[in-house]
């Protein structure tokens, strides 16, 4: 990664306040963080420069609030899972921008954290307004990107706010992106992909480019739906993106010429309500009944999967396969994770994974230490494994 500024290109850091942009957008639930690994990757980061004497102003996004403020959007309840991780404390500006973060940043002293409220709070971000950006690089003497999971948006935070400020790439993001280049630059074969989730509408069109580059793709979860529906089969009320149909026939097409193998599930446990322990039985695909959801794949699936894994030789995932926050809707993602786990131990696969919540299923299943490599990143590790470039990474060439 020679063509980046490193923070050890950013000179002397005392008292300097620098805009650091991480990825807050992590699992919660009931007003708790449940995962906190995001958390933990950006720790070193940020202690390096407050001890450094840096004046420490973390901006973040959470959740999608549609560019206004949304209080079940707020980063506020991960102040207190911050804080602890970094056995210090952590201030709290109630907007990102304007009086309120001007407030906010011209309270620190040297080596003090401050983290601003949702950058999503505001239009600007996601639109990547320049006025938006501009407004942000205000609170700021100099710019880090800690963000390799957002990297694949063209946001005010991820990107313009790199073109205004001396803008460095931080310790998670050249360790991400040395991490990926080794794992996978030059991966054993078969490679096989998994790509599950809940993110169908922003992650189906990468799977175009994808099934060029892995020989074989399992698709999963919430993502699997919308191709059983672009099949002909009645999914029912499963979350179902029925307007991308065209998107996924044209996938299934391009995989076939690519000759990639789909891996669809053949059955799945359905249930009527969205709540652990619900009621629920296993059908086939074809047999979905109309007021059920499918929230994980079926037995005859996860040995499928199992099987297609043993025949790999390098595993790439994101995206879990059902509901896995709600028992017993984790089976599949659980099965498929300690199989892809002792396959890895045993010195068979290479295995890497990514994803916020990916990763929460990785631990949940108790092996997040036993793959090969855990990315922060979901949508941009795809990104990047598509072979595209990620314009919060292009906009760190070379600055400085
Ligand atoms: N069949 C399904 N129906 C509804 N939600 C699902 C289903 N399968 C997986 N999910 C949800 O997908 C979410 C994770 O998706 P996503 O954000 O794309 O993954 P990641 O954060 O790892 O990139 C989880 O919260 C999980 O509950
Ligand atoms: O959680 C994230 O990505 P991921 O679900 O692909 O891991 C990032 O924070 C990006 O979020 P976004 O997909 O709402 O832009």
């Amino acid at each position: 990664m020679t063509d980046f500024r490193t923070l050890d290109d950013a000179g002397p850091l005392q008292g300097k306040r620098v805009l650091l942009r991480v990825d807050l957008n992590v699992p919660m639930e009931g007003g708790r963080v449940t995962d906190a690994t995001r958390i933990e990757r950006v720790v070193p980061t940020i202690r390096e420069i407050a001890d450094a004497g840096g004046r420490v102003i973390l901006l973040a996004h959470f959740g999608r609030p549609k560019g206004k403020p949304d209080p079940k959007d707020s980063l506020k309840p991960i102040l207190p899972t911050l804080s602890e991780k970094l056995a210090r404390p952590v201030a709290f500006g109630e907007d990102c921008v304007g009086e309120a973060a001007a407030k906010a940043v011209a309270a620190l002293n040297d080596g003090d954290v401050l983290l601003l409220e949702n950058t999503r709070y505001h239009a600007g971000e996601e639109k990547n307004d320049a006025e938006f950006a501009r407004a942000l690089a205000e609170n700021g003497d100099l710019y880090v990107n800690e963000a390799f999971s957002a990297a694949h948006r063209a946001h005010a935070s991820t990107e313009g706010l790199a073109r205004l400020l001396p803008a460095y790439a931080g310790r998670l993001m050249q360790a991400e992106l040395d991490a990926l280049t080794k794992g996978l630059e030059s991966p054993a074969r078969p490679v096989i992909a998994i790509v599950g989730g809940a993110k169908v509408s922003t992650k189906i069109d990468l799977l175009e480019n994808l099934v060029a580059k892995v020989d074989m793709l399992v698709i999963g979860g919430g993502m699997a739906n919308t191709f059983l529906h672009a099949q002909g089969k009645d999914v029912g009320k499963s979350l179902c993106e029925k307007d991308l149909a065209e998107t996924a026939q044209r996938i299934l097409t391009a995989a076939k010429e690519k000759n990639c193998t789909i891996i669809l599930p053949a059955d799945a446990l359905v249930a009527r309500e969205f709540k652990a322990n619900a009621e629920n039985e296993t059908v086939t695909v074809d047999a979905v009944p109309s007021d059920a959801m499918i929230l994980d794949v079926g037995a005859s699936s996860i040995a499928t999967i199992d099987g297609a894994i043993d025949e790999a030789r390098t595993l790439v995932w994101n995206g879990p396969l059902g509901a896995f926050e709600l028992t017993p809707f984790d089976t599949g993602t659980v099965a498929v994770a300690r199989h892809a786990a002792a396959r890895t131990k045993a010195g068979q696969l290479v295995s890497v994974a990514g994803g916020g919540d990916t990763v929460a299923a990785l631990n949940h299943a108790g092996v997040g230490e036993d793959f090969s490599y855990v990315s922060t990143a979901g949508g941009a590790f795809l990104e990047w494994l598509e072979g595209k470039e990620l314009p919060g990474v292009e906009a760190l060439r070379a600055k400085g």
